[in-house]
């Protein structure tokens, strides 16, 4: 059984099945991509695994326990990190500021923004940070503020933020949205070195196909609400049902 096991899932919205009949199933320690042509319902999949949305039909069990019923924040708890499309960090605070948002969570159960006015006396999660930072090649940027950042800098950081959490598993929706192919290449390079040195299971939705065969231990194509094939990533290239997927988006 894998530590993510999606069973016969579908959500509607209105008139429309965004998601039907979805099993999926994530192995422990690798890293599982779901692809697809756009309004394929990948977005819609992951937000039912975070609480963000409540399936109509199905089950979702991480780590052997339901998180249908959970709020976003008890599903965190139970060891799932999501990295957004858009970094979710506070502009106008510096790295190692933002470092302390989720620590302080971590220990308290909260996020308490004012608590980082004080966090020079936390000698212990000051540097449970620094050696985050350190990991995530941000260290010398600690006293920097968030919003002068380049995109990728900003993705690290958020990346470090979830990592300090300790998460069972990564949730990506499109790490490289939007970024310069260097900044591609380096959240590659990073998510390498993330799967290599810890019990990590990650999951990624993305369009970029450099990032997903770089990454992908296994790739699920999503087309029209439901996984058209599940495969390893030599087996997926040039797959006639995901060729067909993709072309038919493209007329
Ligand atoms: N909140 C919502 N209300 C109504 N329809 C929605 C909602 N969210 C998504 N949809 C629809 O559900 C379908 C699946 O959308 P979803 O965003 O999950 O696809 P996707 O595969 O993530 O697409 P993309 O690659 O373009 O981000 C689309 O037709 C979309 O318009």
């Amino acid at each position: 059984m894998g530590i993510l096991e999606v069973k016969d899932v579908g959500k509607r919205f209105g008139g429309l099945q965004a998601l039907s009949d979805v099993n999926l199933s994530v192995a422990e320690n690798t890293c599982h991509a779901i692809i697809g042509p756009n309004g394929a319902g990948k977005s819609t999949l992951l937000n039912c695994l975070v609480g963000k949305l409540i399936p109509d039909t199905g089950s979702v069990l991480f780590d052997g326990q339901s998180v249908l019923g959970r709020s976003p924040h008890e599903i965190n708890q139970l060891g799932i990190s999501r990295v957004f499309q858009t970094p979710e960090i506070f502009g106008d605070l510096t790295v190692m500021e933002n470092m302390m948002i989720p620590l302080f969570a971590k220990r308290d159960g909260a996020y308490r923004l004012h608590a980082v006015k004080g966090m020079w006396s936390e000698r212990a999660l000051v540097e449970e940070a620094e050696r985050m930072l350190d990991e995530v090649n941000m260290a010398d940027k600690r006293n920097m503020h968030s919003a002068s950042m380049s995109r990728g800098d900003k993705r690290r950081l958020e990346m470090a933020m979830c990592l300090v959490q300790d998460p069972k598993l990564l949730l990506l929706d499109e790490p490289t949205a939007g970024m310069a192919r260097a900044d591609t290449n380096n959240t590659i390079d990073l998510l390498k070195e993330i799967k290599e040195k810890r019990d990590i299971t990650i999951a990624i939705i993305e369009h970029d196909m450099h990032v997903v065969f770089s990454l992908a231990d296994r790739i699920t194509v999503l087309a029209q609400g439901t996984p058209l094939v599940e495969d390893l990533p030599e087996k997926i290239k040039g797959h006639p049902k995901v060729r067909e997927a993709y072309l038919g988006e493209a007329a």
